[in-house]
């Protein structure tokens, strides 16, 4: 897809007429290599042969508007009563975030109210509307130091009507909503529907996902503590197996559609034989097949580790009848079949008939990796992005993702996120690290399937 400018202009509710609290000290700043000024722009490419493609002047190429506070706002504080709601999955430095918001919002801006709603988009639903938490500095002093969200979350359904109903009746003129991209189309679809009513109320998305899997920003939070989580999975099982006669290590990483998780946490302990993802078909039969190569590993080193991310191989279970067709969880996800148990069933089968005697070692060790707290690096990251968000906000920008692009902390139409999902690149240099990490690089690739 070619982005032009005009597709990456944000929205704003209307002119910024009140003086900032943080105008003083903004006023002397300019763009340097570790600041980006107001008015000033994030390009969307960072290569020579990208940008020349276009043949456009600078400032007609096609480029994020920065974040960060501005000189002027929209919103006057004093009449703020903001919300937060966290929706889908689980993720590391959920409470960071919530944190970073209700403290930078009551800090620096001296917002008065701040209500969490509880449970995802469920809880701003009329049945649960009213059954909020208070955010104040205090409640939310020490919450980073567990993980999960103490707002809670949830999947499934809500009616964006409704929604606007349940913001209005609180009086809440900024929202923001921290969620994958489930989270970010409901949070588009509300925007929609208060811009559809006139309605002076900001939208403001802070995108989370475990499985790296929005675009438009460099990495998602929480997702190298997760993969630090996962890492250490892949070091006990590569232990476990080395430590057995014919042993045979299976980790099974979360992954629906991007193998992000499988791939990092893999070169993180650079122990894994084989890495499995969704984004590279693999076949277990014929000599080129998964199979074999356990066969030819085991036998050459005495055992072999296999990092598996959840959405691999998923034509391979639909062919044996192991998938159910078109099931969904609530919020619409397609459920998957298990890839961990397949593998360890044909591996076994497999080399029993090859008459070794496999020991196998299975972990899929799921809810514990996304439900750790965020390591510092993560922690730092979820602050600033809350900064990033509160400062959106004040601003009056709204359909208005905050994320990390090359670096520097943007402003994205929040439709660009959900525009399309982030995966591995099969011919990209990450998985060509994972290739060259497991020793696979330079062969020709026997895990692809042509099709
Ligand atoms: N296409 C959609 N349009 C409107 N709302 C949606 C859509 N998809 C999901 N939602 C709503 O957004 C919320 C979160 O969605 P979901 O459960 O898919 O998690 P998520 O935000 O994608 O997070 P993650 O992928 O990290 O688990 C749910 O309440 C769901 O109903
Ligand atoms: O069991 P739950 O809560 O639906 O979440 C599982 C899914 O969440 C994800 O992390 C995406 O949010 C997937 O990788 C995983 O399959
Ligand atoms: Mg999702």
């Amino acid at each position: 897809m070619t982005l032009h400018l005009d597709d990456l202009r944000v929205r704003h509710l209307g002119e910024c007429r009140h003086d900032s609290p943080l105008s003083a000290m903004l006023a002397a700043k300019r763009t340097s290599p570790h600041y980006v000024a107001e008015g000033d722009r994030v390009l969307l490419e960072d290569t020579v042969s990208m940008l020349a493609e276009h043949g456009l002047p600078p400032e007609d190429l096609p480029s994020f508007e920065a974040a960060g506070p501005r000189r002027k706002i929209y919103f006057d504080p004093a009449q703020v009563t903001a919300g937060i709601v966290t929706c889908g999955g689980l993720c590391p430095g959920l409470n960071d975030v919530i944190r970073g918001l209700v403290q930078e919002l009551t800090v620096q801006y001296d917002v008065k109210r701040i209500v969490g709603f509880r449970n995802g988009l469920r809880g701003l639903t009329a049945r649960h509307r009213d059954d909020t938490i208070e955010l104040t500095p205090d409640r939310v002093r020490d919450i980073h130091n567990a993980g999960g969200t103490i707002l809670g979350s949830s999947r499934g359904a809500q009616d964006a009507e409704e929604m606007v109903d349940s913001l209005l009746l609180r009086g809440i003129n900024v929202l923001f909503v921290i969620g994958g991209d489930g989270g970010m189309n409901a949070a588009t679809n509300l925007a929609a529907a208060i811009r559809a009513r006139g309605l002076d109320i900001a939208v403001i998305g802070v995108p989370k996902t475990i499985d790296n899997d929005l675009p438009y920003t460099d990495q998602s939070f929480g997702f190298q503590s997760a993969f630090a989580q996962a890492a250490n999975f892949i070091s006990s099982v590569s232990i476990e197996a080395a430590a057995s006669p014919d042993g045979i290590g299976i980790v099974k990483l979360m992954g629906r559609h991007s193998g992000f998780i499988a791939c990092y946490a893999s070169l993180a302990r650079n122990a894994a034989d084989i890495v499995l993802i969704p984004e590279v078909p693999f076949a277990l039969e014929g000599e080129d097949g998964l199979l074999a190569r356990v066969e030819r590993h085991v036998r050459s080193k005495g055992f072999v580790v296999i990092v598996v991310a959840e959405g691999a191989g998923q034509d391979l279970l639909a062919e044996r009848g192991l998938l159910e067709g078109g099931a969904t969880d609530a919020s619409g996800n397609a459920k998957l079949g298990d890839i961990g148990g397949l593998l360890r069933e044909t591996i076994t089968a497999h080399l029993t008939a090859a008459g070794l005697a496999p020991t196998v070692r299975y972990i899929d060790p799921s809810y514990a990796i996304r439900s750790v707290t965020a390591n510092a690096y993560d922690s730092v990251y979820c602050l600033r992005l809350a900064h990033a968000a509160v400062h959106a906000a004040m601003a009056g920008r709204t359909e208005t993702a905050v994320v990390r692009w090359r670096r520097r902390f943007v402003h994205v139409p929040m439709p660009l996120i959900i525009s399309h999902r982030n995966q591995v690149d099969p011919d990209g240099d990450l998985w060509m690290s994972v290739l060259e990490a497991t020793g696979h690089l330079g062969q020709q690739q026997p895990l692809l399937v042509e099709r």
